[in-house]
């Protein structure tokens, strides 16, 4: 199963915990992480294994995007942050609507992470 995780600069640090707060269950069910370059690097940082792609505002969200088309990510975590301004929106926008299209699930802050990857 591949995962994708891809967080804002104000949700980073948030996102490095979640991982390492569910590191067993995730090497229990043998996942693929996949991140946009900027939060691959602080979770490689943390010591887990994660297959960077490009940074987010450089094409990062629409290579996830493009992945959940193809049937290849089953699911996402993408902790935004609401609260600041991100120049590469649409992006955003699509690979939410992605995400929808092909009812991959998607989870947009910690609590719903923690629900889904308690239920695989
Ligand atoms: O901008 C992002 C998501 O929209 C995240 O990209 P980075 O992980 O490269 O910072």
């Amino acid at each position: 199963m591949e995962i994708a995780i891809i967080a804002h600069d104000g949700k980073k640090a948030e996102m490095v915990q979640f991982l390492m707060d569910h590191k067993a269950i995730l090497e229990s069910k043998n996942i693929n992480i996949i991140a946009t370059g900027t939060t691959g690097s602080k979770v490689q940082k943390a010591g887990l294994e994660v297959k960077k792609l490009l940074s987010g505002p450089l094409g990062g969200d629409a290579q996830i995007a493009a992945r959940v088309a193809e049937g290849k990510t089953d699911m996402v975590f993408f902790f935004r942050d609401p609260l600041d301004k991100h120049p590469h929106e649409p992006d955003i926008l699509m690979l939410m609507r992605l995400c929808d299209v092909y009812n991959v699930p998607l989870a947009t802050n910690p609590a719903t992470a923690d629900l889904l990857i308690n239920g695989l």
